[in-house]
């Protein structure tokens, strides 16, 4: 049939129609687009793993929850599929999961050019976030990337070590007095956030905020912003700004929105307003000692943001500033409390190896003349790094990545991930993999041992991502921890807390209630 007498045959099917049949027509003109969109874009994942859908519009979306079942779901997901699948997000999205090492190295490794981050899961943060490195893509990514590494260089972290040592100390004298008036269970999640939050505003911004004083107002804000987050990712209607920012959650999103600023726009005012009372203090050149727009002396981040230029000598605009401060202020605290929170629930689960940790502090701290972890420490502590690295893969705080690709990406077997199609790295299921570890839900510091080590790939193992876009603040981020947990196992033994402790993912890897669990103080 030509295409005029197609029009001919809708003219007279609309001249004889009520008003009814033509909404009934056209509804169902519009389901039969939608058909043919699905079936056409989904098939082109057909190379893929199919597993059983809710049903065909909605096809898996909200088939695995973020909390202790969801978590289970996905490891059975892993041992029937073993590296990956197709997964559509309701009618608009198609998805890969890919959670074995061989099937996630190429999009790891891929240039930034071709690599994006996606709506669902990264631009639903930029309200919050910003325009920061964190959701930032292509040349203005490299620009921005290229600027902030000095401040994660070696020299710039051994100076952090003494203050990771004192925010720790802060936090051991309030637990004391806790455990004096007859409280034992603490909850992990709560005491290291705001001890890493003290620590990071230390850092980088060189502020005391006494923030393991008092119940933080921008921690309650960070934790309800979380959550918000996930709840709209998993409620299709709140995809639509239109409709989220009218409704309760939108409205809640945008008050903690509204502290998080605040509270961070006044810590960057703080530090401006020094700086320029230093500059006027010294001679241009004594105090801007710069190396490619990074001044190398008592250089903190801050500092960097905002006396930082490229080479074409040009420095971060105000609002780029504020956003890589908020971006800091989170990537650099709560995925450090998550890592610590768990760290220590794994080791009060394991006894033996606590007590083997505490052996190799102990005698390391005994040749010195503080209590205190020194940089140089950091290297000499073997086991406890193997411990780490283990809770790091059995719980890490972030679980999953998303990228998009504006080429086709091949997969081994001979699959293609078309340009444009959504693809979930699930650190949690490459970390849990069966093919890849031996009795993967088993707590086994020794698999990282490096005699047991060979012959895995650098892909098995990325709870700090891999690649051109891995974390810029892995470094500090292991500085931090060795140094908290060196020097709690030093002065406390952790154990088991009253109630089983259930995952729950929310940004980063929570527990419902808490991470509680039971401190006992040793004679030091
Ligand atoms: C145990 C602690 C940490 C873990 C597990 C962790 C994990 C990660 C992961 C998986 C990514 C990749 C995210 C993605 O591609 O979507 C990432 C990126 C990032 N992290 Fe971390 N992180 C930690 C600590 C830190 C700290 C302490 C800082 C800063 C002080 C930091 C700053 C960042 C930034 C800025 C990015 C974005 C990098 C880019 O896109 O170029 N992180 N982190």
């Amino acid at each position: 049939m030509g295409s005029m007498s197609l029009i001919g045959v809708l003219h007279a099917l609309l001249h004889s129609c009520s008003v009814p049949g033509i909404l009934a027509l056209s509804a169902a003109a519009l389901l039969c687009a939608l058909a043919a969109r699905l079936t056409f874009s989904r098939r082109a994942l057909r190379c893929f793993n199919q597993p059983p859908q809710r049903n065909w519009l909605m096809g898996h979306m909200g088939l695995m929850g973020h909390n202790e079942a969801g978590l289970q779901a996905v490891d059975d997901l892993v041992r029937r599929y073993v590296h990956s699948c197709a997964w559509y997000l309701g009618p608009f999205y198609n998805m890969v999961r890919l959670f074995h090492p061989d099937y996630i190295k190429s999009l790891l490794s891929a240039s930034a050019n071709i690599t994006f981050k996606d709506k669902i899961f990264y631009g639903f943060m930029k309200p919050w976030l910003g325009h920061c490195l964190l959701l930032q893509n292509g040349q203005e990514w490299s620009r921005h990337r290229r600027l902030l590494t000095p401040a994660f260089h070696f020299d710039i972290l051994k100076k952090y070590v003494h203050i990771f040592n004192q925010s720790t100390n802060i936090m051991h004298t309030k637990w004391r007095h806790l455990l004096a008036e007859g409280q034992n269970s603490l909850d992990m999640f709560e005491h290291m956030s705001s001890m890493t939050l003290d620590s990071l505003l230390k850092c980088t911004f060189s502020c005391d905020s006494h923030s393991q004083g008092e119940p933080s107002e921008y921690i309650a804000a960070i934790l309800d912003l979380s959550k918000l987050l996930v709840q709209r990712q998993h409620y299709l209607p709140h995809h639509w700004d239109w409709l989220y920012w009218r409704s309760e959650q939108g409205r809640r999103f945008r008050k903690a929105c509204d502290i998080v600023h605040s509270f961070t726009a006044k810590i960057v005012q703080e530090r401006r307003s020094q700086l320029k009372r230093q500059e006027s203090g010294k001679s241009h050149t004594e105090n801007l000692e710069y190396t490619g727009g990074y001044k190398k002396k008592d250089t903190d981040l801050i500092d960097l943001l905002l006396l930082s230029k490229d080479e074409n000598g040009e420095g971060l605009t105000n609002e780029e500033i504020k956003a890589h401060a908020d971006m800091f202020m989170f990537a650099g605290h709560d995925t450090t409390a998550s890592a610590l929170s768990w760290i220590f629930y794994n080791l009060a689960m394991h006894q033996d190896h606590q007590e083997r940790c505490r052996a190799e502090v102990r005698s390391l701290l005994r040749d010195g003349e503080t209590q205190d972890i020194s940089w140089e420490d950091l290297s000499q502590l073997p086991f406890t790094t193997m411990c780490i690295k283990e809770s790091l893969r059995l719980h890490s705080p972030v679980l999953a990545l998303t990228r998009y690709y504006s080429q086709d990406m091949k997969t081994p077997g001979d699959c293609v991930i078309p340009q444009g199609c959504l693809c979930l790295i699930s650190i949690y299921g490459v970390h849990r993999n069966p093919e890849v570890w031996t009795d993967p839900e088993v707590f086994d510091p020794m698999r990282f041992d490096p005699e047991n080590s060979h012959g895995r790939s650098p892909h098995a193992f990325i709870p700090f991502s891999a690649g051109p876009r891995n974390c810029i603040g892995q470094n500090f981020a292991m500085a931090e921890i060795r140094v908290v947990v060196a020097s709690t196992l030093s002065r406390f033994r952790i154990l088991p807390g009253p109630k089983p402790v259930r995952r729950l993912y929310q940004l980063v890897l929570r527990a419902e209630g808490g991470v509680i669990l039971n401190v006992e103080k040793l004679t030091e």
